[in-house]
């Protein structure tokens, strides 16, 4: 996480504001909550109704407790104020245009192979997460301001692979003779995480629909193209041509 307490004052302050505002103006507020608010789960695959095991002093703590409390914020003042609330669990999602050196772990793969790099697999790789494309989950986010549903919804797609067998698909699909380098884990780092959308199916009739490998070809593209510009492009600023008054010559 590059800022801690940014994140945590957005997450917690950010959220106050929006919901204030979506109470003057009689708005539906969408919270965009996250799988993180299940942390290390004890549970698989994780549906809604879980409460989660989240380390509240460690690492991720500022995200995850974060978020945590803004979903507690949109319940407050959905019974108190009467604010609409509706509050989507996000699980890892990815696609052409996300932040090419955020440090997550497609961008940091897919560049990697791209460029020959090793793949940096923190652990064994033994660790899973499912992977869903961002068009289905823009679909899901729609379903869901659509509907009537008020309480937490999942929206992920199911198809669980270790972190390794990731690695692996990732440099297979660029053709990259990239190795696979081993690092050291990441700090309470969530094993398992694979979301149950039973009630996105039943009650959104919404489910994910790109293939892993058809999605992961389009974020390869996206890639391979902004490398190719960036070598291509130095961006060297111009200054902005001198203002200079009427009748005036300006002297420096
Ligand atoms: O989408 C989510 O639910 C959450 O996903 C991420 O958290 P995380 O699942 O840990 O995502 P990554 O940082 O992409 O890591 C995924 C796994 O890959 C591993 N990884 C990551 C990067 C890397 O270079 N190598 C590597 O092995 C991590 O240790 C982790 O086990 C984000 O940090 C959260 O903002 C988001 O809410």
């Amino acid at each position: 996480m590059y800022n801690p307490i940014k994140t945590l004052k957005t997450n917690t302050i950010g959220t106050l504001n929006m919901l204030g505002l979506a109470k003057r103006v009689g708005a539906r507020l969408l919270l965009a909550s996250t799988s993180e608010v299940y942390g290390d789960p004890e549970v698989h695959p994780q549906s809604e109704d879980y409460w989660g095991h989240v380390n509240p002093i460690g690492p991720r703590a500022c995200y995850d407790e974060g978020k945590r409390v803004a979903e507690t914020m949109c319940y407050a003042y959905m019974k108190q104020e009467g604010v609409e609330v509706r509050v989507a669990r996000i699980f890892n999602t990815f696609g052409p245009r996300m932040h090419m050196n955020d440090g997550r772990v497609v961008s940091n793969f897919i560049l990697q192979a791209l460029q020959g790099e090793p793949l940096t697999v923190y652990g064994s790789g033994s660790q899973t997460r499912a992977f869903q494309y961002v068009s289905d989950l823009v679909n899901g986010l729609v379903a869901l301001m659509n509907s009537n549903v008020s309480s937490p919804v999942n929206l992920g797609n199911p198809e669980e692979h270790t972190i390794l067998e990731f690695a692996q698909l990732i440099k297979n699909l660029v053709g990259s003779g990239s190795e696979i380098q081993f690092l050291s884990e990441a700090q309470d780092d969530p094993q398992k995480r694979k979301p149950d959308i039973r009630k996105a199916k039943m009650m959104l009739a919404w489910e994910p629909v790109v293939p892993l490998e058809e999605g992961l070809n389009k974020a390869i593209h996206y890639f391979r193209k902004e490398l190719e510009y960036q070598a291509n492009n130095q961006y060297i600023p111009k200054p902005k041509p001198a203002r200079i008054k009427k009748g005036r010559t300006r002297h420096n």
